[in-house]
């Protein structure tokens, strides 16, 4: 690992510990180790320099102590903020915003992926041609080449055409496969099957909830998703059907976890990836219980919700990772749940609360259905939860709860309650 030092302003409006402790574990994602940590107590950052020029010496100084060659910085700086603190410090400067980028361009495995970080990292370069930081990122960008160092002016509005040019053409690519997307979606909103979405922050558990519920409700258990104690380990979007033994049914859909200060563009290039919980019927937020700044989470991830777009669909809190804490679980407090993705017993508690939420609208009917029709039974059988089945003279008759659009297919059978 690359040693670096990390800086950060402390001020009013920001839970300074929180930010800086997630920007150290941002840096070990990308593979860079902290040496030092510098804050500066400021309101605002400095427009020249973002740190005051006393501090920056300070950290040229340290970088020479702990032979680090990279300032990662805590939040997006302006390009003039980022090439005079190259200047100063004479280390390469990484911002909030550049790091983040680095991580999803590593982690990027599908097409879409690629694209969307691809168009996120060039929108970040354009303002930014020929300092260090956007050069650095390009090098991992394959095939990028405008990096021509001591270059003019006109030289500069070269590269800004190209790069422009290569965004239009990405973007090109990537509304073509949003494109199929929003046909599959669209055919999953008319099959009136109901959707859950898991959001909530990186690392929450989110990947590992969907393969513990896939375990135990999943069709296909061989369809497991990526999990791994690391950030952004997930940077799509899967969609798998459960089906609990009384036959209730739903789509659960994983996708990209959420970071303080997610650069906006990064949340432009992944906007349809993250609003994939646009569409769902209930949100399953899905929190780190044994993180010390699991508050702070919470609220990024809500306010990240609002800013993409996402409101007013009904949202349960479950609390995570509650075998690494000294506390009981699996435990209901209202709709809260506390639980570990990796224990069964709380899966099962999950899925009920998950059900007692989606499924309120389904109804009990008794029917009684003409034994010529023996496909309105099979079709009970495979899609209801039947609860008693007698065979009368005049057919079967079926007491089941039903969803509400299957009931009003099955009404011409529907038994009054005498
Ligand atoms: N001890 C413990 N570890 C857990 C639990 N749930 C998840 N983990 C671990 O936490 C790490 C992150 O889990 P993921 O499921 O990949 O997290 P995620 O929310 O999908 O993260 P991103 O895809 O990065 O947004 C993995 O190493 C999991 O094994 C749990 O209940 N208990
Ligand atoms: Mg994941």
């Amino acid at each position: 690992m690359t040693p670096v030092i990390l800086a950060g302003i402390e001020n009013e409006t920001e839970n300074f510990s929180y930010t800086i402790a997630e920007l150290d574990a941002l840096a070990t994602a990308a593979d860079l180790q902290s040496t030092r940590i510098f804050k500066q107590k400021l309101e605002h950052p400095i427009a020249a320099t973002y740190l005051g020029k006393g501090k920056a010496e300070e950290i040229k100084e340290a970088a020479l102590q702990t032979e680090s060659e990279i300032l990662v910085v805590n939040d997006e700086l302006t390009p003039t903020q980022i090439r005079n603190l190259e200047n100063i410090t004479g280390l390469e400067v990484i911002d909030r915003t550049a790091l983040i980028l680095r991580i999803f361009s590593s982690r990027a495995k599908t097409r879409e992926a690629k694209l969307q970080v691809q168009i996120a990292k060039l929108n970040y370069q354009l303002p930014r041609l020929h300092t260090n930081s956007a050069e650095k990122l390009d090098q991992q960008t394959a095939g990028g080449g405008f990096t021509n160092r001591g270059a003019g002016e006109k030289r500069r509005e070269l590269d800004r055409r190209v790069i422009q040019k290569k965004i239009s053409a990405l973007n090109k690519e990537l509304k073509e496969i949003a494109k199929e997307h929003e046909t599959k979606q669209k055919q999953r909103l008319r099959s009136d099957i109901k959707t859950v979405a898991l959001v909530g922050y990186t690392n929450a558990g989110k990947s590992t909830t969907l393969n513990g519920l896939l375990q135990l409700f999943g069709q296909n258990k061989t369809k497991q998703v990526f999990e791994k104690d690391m950030l952004f380990a997930t940077l799509d979007t899967s969609v798998r059907k459960l089906t609990f033994p009384d036959n209730k049914s739903l789509l659960l859909s994983d996708t990209v976890g959420f970071v303080s200060k997610l650069p906006h563009q990064l949340v432009k290039a992944f906007r349809t990836t993250l609003a994939e919980a646009k569409n769902a019927d209930l949100l399953l937020h899905v929190v780190d219980l044994s993180d010390e700044h699991y508050q702070a989470m919470i609220e990024t991830t809500e306010q990240t919700l609002k800013e993409i777009g996402v409101s007013e669909i009904p949202m349960l809190y479950v609390f995570n990772k509650a075998d690494k804490l000294n506390t009981k679980y699996p435990v209901l407090t209202g709709d809260e749940l506390t639980f570990s993705a990796k224990d069964p017993a709380s899966l099962q508690a999950l899925a009920a609360l998950i059900k007692t939420k989606l499924f309120s609208d389904y109804q009990t009917q008794t029917y009684l259905i003409p034994y010529d029709q023996g496909s309105i039974v099979e079709r009970l059988n495979k899609e209801a939860n039947v609860i008693t089945t007698k065979y009368l003279p005049e057919g079967t008759q079926i007491t089941a709860e039903v969803a509400p659009v299957l009931a009003q297919k099955l009404a011409p059978y529907q038994q009054d309650a005498t």
